[in-house]
């Protein structure tokens, strides 16, 4: 079997990168979803099932984004007795990176390599604003030009209204209203999943993302049921992150319903201000560079307020997401400073003369 990567995005500058670390036994592959330990990879090949190189661990134990994600593209090695390893990342063009949940302060991939990142909410029930800017927030921040779909349009009387609703609050995105019940929109979206091209999807869990996957990927999700064959698990596609090949090129990365999204530290905040343009443009018109806002004098944020050009609610949703950036930065650092003294400590320990016992 051979596959076209070209239809998955790989291209000339991908394939130069690549030249430097070809082999007999290497290959490109672009990684479909990552379980336990191992990964999914699609390489001219077909699909493939790889385990991580011991570099490629040993870097991640530094730094966990190290890890392949699916959306990556990677080095695979061939070995003789038929295993695949992954080798290396290929550096991701763009990423969508938020804050791992839990009380540690590690950044987390949910995709890579996306040319547009579509944030995901459904019309019913009805759309939570904060969510949607949080989540084009990360959008902006991933590098990919971001979008909305607005999912289950059939089950709205004015769902153009929803969609202008929508609008407002996001400067700069295209709102796309679709129904996989009735097909209404999806040719729209077409143009987004052309070959060469893949679109993520981020949503929290039952927005539609997999209804929408299955839609535009075709009722046979030939490359689905392929791919999950291969690795010989009959979970549902959604539980893990998953990248789907189109039939025809292109290709759809369905990520898990998200809950809590964390956005991250200190390069999060250019797509914070990106999907706040509209709010952090009057900021940057204010007298003081410094200006909180409270009445200060000559505050453009103040006056905009007045006339009713911007919301309560969008001031504080900017304001508040600023806030969690500012805690999660300093949260990581105090965590960076804790694996940098453990990693010295281990270095001291080894470095201690053999047979010497304390
Ligand atoms: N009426 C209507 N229902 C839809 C539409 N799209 C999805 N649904 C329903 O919404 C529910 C959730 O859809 P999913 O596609 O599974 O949602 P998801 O975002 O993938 O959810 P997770 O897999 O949990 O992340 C299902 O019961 C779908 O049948 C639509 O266009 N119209
Ligand atoms: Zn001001």
């Amino acid at each position: 079997m051979t596959f076209d990567l070209a239809s998955l995005g790989w291209d000339d500058a991908y394939a130069a990168v690549f030249a430097p670390v070809n082999r007999a036994d290497a290959r490109p592959g672009r990684v479909t979803r990552v379980d336990r330990g191992a990964c999914t990879v699609i390489s001219p090949n077909g699909a493939e099932r790889a385990t991580f190189a011991g570099t490629l661990l040993a870097a991640a134990r530094r730094d966990p984004v190290a890890l392949p994600c699916a959306g990556d593209w990677v080095v695979l090695r061939a070995w003789p007795d038929r295993r695949t390893t992954v080798e290396g990342v290929l550096p991701r063009r763009t990423a969508i990176v938020r804050s791992a949940a839990g009380t540690t302060s590690h950044q987390q991939i949910l995709a890579a390599n996306l040319d547009a990142a579509a944030v995901v909410e459904p019309v019913d029930p009805e759309p939570d604003l904060g969510r949607i800017e949080r989540m084009l927030s990360l959008a902006w921040a991933s590098g990919a030009q971001p979008l909305v779909i607005l999912t289950k349009c059939d089950l709205a009387a004015d769902p153009a209204a929803i969609a202008a609703q929508i609008g407002e609050i996001a400067p700069r995105t295209p709102v796309y209203a679709v129904s996989t019940v009735t097909g209404d929109g999806l040719e729209r979206l077409r143009p987004f999943v052309a070959p060469g091209r893949t679109l993520g999807l981020i949503g929290r869990s039952g927005a539609g993302k997999s209804s929408l996957v299955n839609a535009l990927a075709g009722a046979t999700v030939m490359g689905t049921q392929e791919i999950r064959r291969m690795d010989g698990r009959g979970r549902h596609t959604t539980t893990y992150r998953a990248l789907i090949p189109i039939p025809g090129g292109g290709a759809v990365l369905d990520t898990p319903g998200l809950r809590g999204v964390g956005l991250g530290v200190d390069d999060t905040i250019d797509g914070l201000d990106a999907a706040f343009d509209d709010v952090a443009t009057l900021a940057a018109r204010c007298q003081f560079g410094d200006c909180r806002h409270l009445g200060e004098p000559g505050c453009a944020v103040a006056d905009a307020l007045a006339v009713g050009e911007l919301t309560n609610r969008r001031l504080e949703s900017w304001q508040r997401l600023h806030r969690e950036i500012a805690v999660e930065t300093r949260r990581n650092d105090v965590r960076r400073m804790a694996d940098e003294r453990a990693r010295w400590k281990r270095k001291a320990q080894a470095q201690r003369p053999r047979g010497v016992r304390p």
